[in-house]
């Protein structure tokens, strides 16, 4: 089970795992890999959990990355629940060999500003962000996705890829003025 304690810190990071690019997959899946996909994956789940979350002190996450917990792979977890947890989510995947091919020329930013689950403090500030992406992954099994997001998805989604290119959220707000905005971005609420 991944607990808090597994996430490497950005402010800790001595391999400098969170700030590298991160090895493709190669296919099959090796045992290993297989049980870190259901390890991200579970970690989101129970984290979503208050009672789960509660118990292990866990921060609820809606994405996780491999290098977030020290392995410099490209692979990481999204679950993205739906409205009112209706039992549908949004978006549910484990998104290995993740790569942006189109986006909206249109930017967009969550209002409250971004969280990772890698850095262990408050970092205040717009995280500008494509509004629209089409991207393509590989699944568990190694069939190839082309996907379309838009709004919090598309958001989380673009997080959990920087991950794998040694991006954090923060390298997107502006540090003069961290609560400006392009003025036609979207501001997500
Ligand atoms: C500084 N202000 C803020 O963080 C911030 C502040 C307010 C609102 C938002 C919306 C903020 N922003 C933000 N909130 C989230 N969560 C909202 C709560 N939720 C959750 C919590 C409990 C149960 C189930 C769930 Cl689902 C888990 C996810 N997650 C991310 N990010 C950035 S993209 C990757 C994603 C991530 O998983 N981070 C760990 N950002
Ligand atoms: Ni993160």
């Amino acid at each position: 089970m991944i607990l808090m304690k597994d996430m490497v810190r950005d402010d800790k990071d001595s391999k400098k795992v969170l700030r590298s690019t991160a090895k493709q997959v190669s296919f099959p899946l090796s045992e290993e890999d297989q049980k870190l996909a259901a390890a991200m994956m579970k970690y989101l789940e129970d984290s979503q959990d208050p009672k789960i979350a509660e118990k292990h002190q866990l921060r609820a996450g809606v994405g996780l990355a491999a290098p977030q917990v020290g392995v410099s792979e490209m692979m990481a977890a999204v679950l993205v629940p739906g409205e009112d947890g209706d039992a549908k989510p949004i978006f549910k995947e484990v998104i290995v060999n993740p790569k942006i091919r189109s986006y909206s020329v249109q930017n967009a930013a969550i209002a409250e500003g971004e969280g990772c689950l890698s850095v262990f403090r408050d970092v205040p500030g717009y995280v500008i962000r494509h509004e629209k992406i089409t991207f393509t992954y590989q699944d568990l099994d190694g069939n190839e996705h082309k996907v379309r997001l838009k709004g919090y998805p598309a958001i989380v989604c673009q997080h959990e890829i920087d991950h794998l290119n040694g991006i954090l959220f923060y390298d997107h707000i502006n540090k003069q003025k961290p609560f400006e905005m392009p003025d036609d971005t979207t501001v997500i609420e």
